[in-house]
């Protein structure tokens, strides 16, 4: 007789998971119970949070069939680079407080495949210390320092690093009202695996009145909280990169017209994985409108609830040209390493690969045709 225990099913699964939901849980059972909240929790009630995931579900594709899909071409053209696949790793900071070798192992976990990896403002590790891991394209998230100096000082290094485009993330000018973290008294920074790049910036430490790691660490904090940024530093950031200029957390259609009358090179849709502001739209509801507005002349990229191969189908059918994937490579950092973060992502891009086959597609400018109905 079938036994349908979930016990037995655990017992008999030596291999990597597959589906998000035990990576979720075997890393839950992995980290500690405050770091795993801080990475698993969302902003207020977490209804955004929810909503990111549950929405998907209400987007149907209409697959056709009959159609020679025996060659699929995943390729894409960002920024006048070819990639291999619509997928980007998002930027996600603290992440030694996960694995020891935190962006490192992810780093050259995406290198396998080529991926671009974003590299967070908070990172554990210095920009040079990532560039040299690995030779796939990075990116670099910028969160904006009131000291000037010290904002530009990250995007040089960036840029003499090689980096290929700067990600401005605009959602997050003050931390989020996050609950658990509240109730656990967690700050990511306060265990001191956010200061890789800063501590490294001798714009930065010289702004500081002691050299100690508590001054370290408010010093950043008090530095990334910044409320008054605005469109005009979109200009003043214009003026001292060549580099792509991606806004991350846009959800507005008349923002992304902003974006454009700014001359940004790119945005994110996306809400921060619920993590910033509760009580907002889902990020996928908000992309069609946007891409609307965009009408092609951008690309507009997308985050927030991708978990799967059939998630990251949907957004490009809906308009994103490509999709950042966040917590489920955070949760294969926690159980298996360097070695989870490849075996994740091998298993996301043949899941994408599979979806495409069986939708009838054989590019992603096909993807971007699937009729796709809402219920
Ligand atoms: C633990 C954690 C840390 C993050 N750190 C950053 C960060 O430093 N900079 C940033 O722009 N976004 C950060 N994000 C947001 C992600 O880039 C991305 O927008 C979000 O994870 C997407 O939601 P999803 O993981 O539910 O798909 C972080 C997300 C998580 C889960
Ligand atoms: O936790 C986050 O989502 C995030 O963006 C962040 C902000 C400050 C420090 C570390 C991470």
């Amino acid at each position: 007789m079938l036994n349908t225990s979930n016990d037995n099913i655990v017992q008999t699964t030596t291999k990597f998971p597959y589906r998000f939901e035990d990576l979720e849980r075997i890393a839950k059972h992995t980290l500690a119970e405050n770091v795993f909240s801080y990475i698993y929790s969302g902003a207020s009630a977490e209804n955004t949070l929810q909503k990111n995931n549950s929405t998907f579900h209400k987007y149907n594709m209409i697959p056709r069939l009959l159609r020679d899909v025996s060659k699929i071409d995943m390729s894409i053209n960002l920024f006048g680079k070819q990639l291999p696949t619509p997928l980007i790793l998002a930027p996600v900071g603290v992440l030694k407080m996960v694995n020891e070798m935190g962006d490192l192992a992810v780093v050259k976990a995406a290198e396998t495949f080529n991926l671009p990896f974003i590299q967070s403002t908070v990172s554990s590790f210095s920009i040079e210390e990532v560039s040299q891991a690995s030779s796939n394209p990075k990116w670099f998230q910028l969160y904006w320092s009131k000291n000037l100096d010290v904002t530009f000082n990250m995007v040089n290094r960036a840029e003499q690093a090689g980096y290929e485009a700067i990600v401005l993330t605009i959602d997050t000018v003050t931390l989020g009202w996050r609950e658990s973290d509240l109730h656990h008294g967690f700050s990511p920074l306060a265990n001191g695996y956010g200061q890789g790049i800063w501590e490294s910036d001798t714009a930065f430490l010289s702004s500081l009145r002691d050299g100690s790691q508590n001054a370290m660490i408010e010093g950043i904090i008090d530095n990334i909280n910044f409320p008054s940024l605005q469109w005009q530093h979109i200009v003043e950031l214009k003026k001292r990169t060549h580099l792509p200029i991606i806004l991350k957390g846009i959800l507005h259609p008349d923002d992304a017209l902003l974006a454009l009358q700014y001359g940004v090179d790119g945005i994110i849709v996306s809400n921060h994985g619920g993590r910033q502001l509760d009580g907002i739209i889902p990020s996928i509801n908000a992309l069609p409108a946007i891409v609307k507005a965009i009408d092609g002349k951008i690309p507009v990229l997308f985050d927030s609830g991708i978990r799967r191969g059939n998630d990251a189908l949907k957004a490009i059918a809906l308009g994103a040209d490509a999709v950042l994937i966040g917590r489920p490579f955070v949760y294969s950092l926690a159980i298996g390493g360097e070695e989870g973060v490849r075996q994740f992502l091998s298993n996301f891009i043949q899941d994408f690969q599979t979806n495409m086959i069986l939708t009838g597609v054989c590019s992603i400018k096909e993807a971007k045709e699937i009729h796709i109905v809402r219920e």
